[in-house]
């Protein structure tokens, strides 16, 4: 028997004196079948302080760079810095430009060897963006790219100012807004790509840089293979 067979034989046998009940039941009639849940999760606190102050410190001697993208032909430099780590061959493509990983520091490990642990999470690679303050962004996107293992979760770490971090279904257009703060993680499941796009939108208040980690599965050596093809 179905849930919905069974919640209606209970009402069937609700006294009419328990009249608050079925009101409150039939509060959930009035739920918008048109608003959609997002497969994302924000879990506070997943890093404590002294792990944070450890990242901090590791993050001041990466090779964070400004690369240059072209959109409609157009050269631009993106509005924050950023490094790719990853095991040998998780190379990604950046704007059509190959970049092969840089390889894993000892904190970076740590982190990645602690999403094994607490949430059964395995990744090869992980891109780091710093923004230096509320200029610094990242415009509407989803982490689509061929190389990322279809399936696969992406989970987002934070460190430094607390942001708004968008996320927009596709067909709809409906926008919720999460803010991680320092130590927060953000979990998109692997759903989530096809049907929504994110974005870190720019907040003029915001003084602090913010640092992310963005932890990805990458099939390895795929744009080699496909070079030797
Ligand atoms: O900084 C963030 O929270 C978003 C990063 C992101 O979406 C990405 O690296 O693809
Ligand atoms: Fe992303």
């Amino acid at each position: 028997m179905s849930y919905g067979r069974g919640l209606l034989l209970l009402l069937f046998k609700l006294p009419t004196k328990d009249l608050q009940l079925t009101m409150t039941l039939d509060l959930f009639d009035q739920c918008d079948p048109s608003v959609i849940v997002p497969p994302v999760t924000l879990h506070p606190n997943f890093l404590n302080q002294r792990q944070q102050q450890l990242l901090l410190n590791e993050v001041s001697y990466y090779p964070l760079t400004k690369i240059e993208i072209e959109v409609f032909g157009k050269k631009h430099t993106i509005p924050r810095t950023q490094a790719w780590f990853g095991d040998d061959g998780c190379d990604c493509k950046y704007s059509k430009t190959l970049i092969n990983p840089l390889p894993w520091p000892p904190i970076l490990t740590k982190l990645r060897q602690t999403l094994l642990n607490r949430c059964q999470l395995n990744f090869n690679a992980v891109l780091v963006n710093h923004y230096k303050d509320g200029n610094d962004c990242m415009g509407w996107h989803s982490d689509d790219e061929p190389e990322i293992v279809a399936g696969s979760s992406i989970a987002s770490i934070t460190i430094g100012a607390c942001r708004d971090f968008v996320v927009r279904h596709k067909a709809s257009q409906q926008k919720v807004t999460y803010a991680p703060c320092s130590g927060d993680l953000i979990i998109m499941a692997p759903s989530m790509q096809q049907t929504w796009q994110h974005a870190l939108p720019k907040r003029l208040a915001v003084t602090k840089p913010r640092i992310n980690f963005t932890f990805r599965l990458i099939s390895p050596n795929f744009y080699r293979a496909k070079a030797n093809y």
